[in-house]
């Protein structure tokens, strides 16, 4: 049963993450997304929440499953019975930041990590700039499925009305 890890911070999961874990789903008999914990970092939105809205959002994907992970990536990926991390890039500056950590998980217990180039029309969207565009009062519908804008909508402490 060939199984993959998607690990990643998803505040909020935005399309370009949709478009990774939907190809992902189509190559993997088993995708888990796995939102990784950062104490050091308060997101916009709780962990458990960030899992509720990427369940909803991947709901009509039936071989996708979300939890929530803190710790050695790898130490997942065992847990899981995985055999491969897939990672979604949207640039060579995304590359330059995943390669270590590809090569630091192969070393540690074998586990490859595949690459995978997202929408390119979501090359230019992070989690970052989404909220902060939020914040500003711009647009962010083309960029998040309609629960999560309106999630997002319903969370942004707007500067502007
Ligand atoms: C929003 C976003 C961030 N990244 C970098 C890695 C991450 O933080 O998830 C992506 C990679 C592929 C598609 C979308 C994204």
């Amino acid at each position: 049963m060939s199984a993959a890890v998607i690990p990643g911070s998803y505040d909020p999961f935005t399309l370009g993450h949709r478009f990774v874990v939907t190809q992902a789903a189509t190559r993997f008999e088993r995708v888990i997304v796995a939102v990784v914990v950062n104490p050091n970092k308060r997101g916009m939105f709780t962990v458990a929440e960030r899992i509720a809205m990427i369940e909803a959002d991947c709901a009509d994907l039936p071989n996708v499953t979300v939890r929530s992970w803190t710790g050695l990536l790898v130490d997942l990926v065992r847990e899981e019975d995985a055999t491969t991390i897939v990672k979604g890039l949207r640039s060579e500056t995304d590359f330059a930041y995943e390669a270590p950590m590809a090569q630091m998980n192969r070393e540690l217990s074998g586990a490859e990590t595949f690459f995978m180039l997202t929408d390119p029309r979501f090359a230019h969207v992070s989690s970052s700039l989404i909220k902060e565009v939020a914040r500003l009062g711009g647009d962010t519908a083309p960029y998040l499925s309609p629960a999560i804008h309106q999630a997002l909508d319903n969370r942004v402490d707007r500067v502007r009305a």
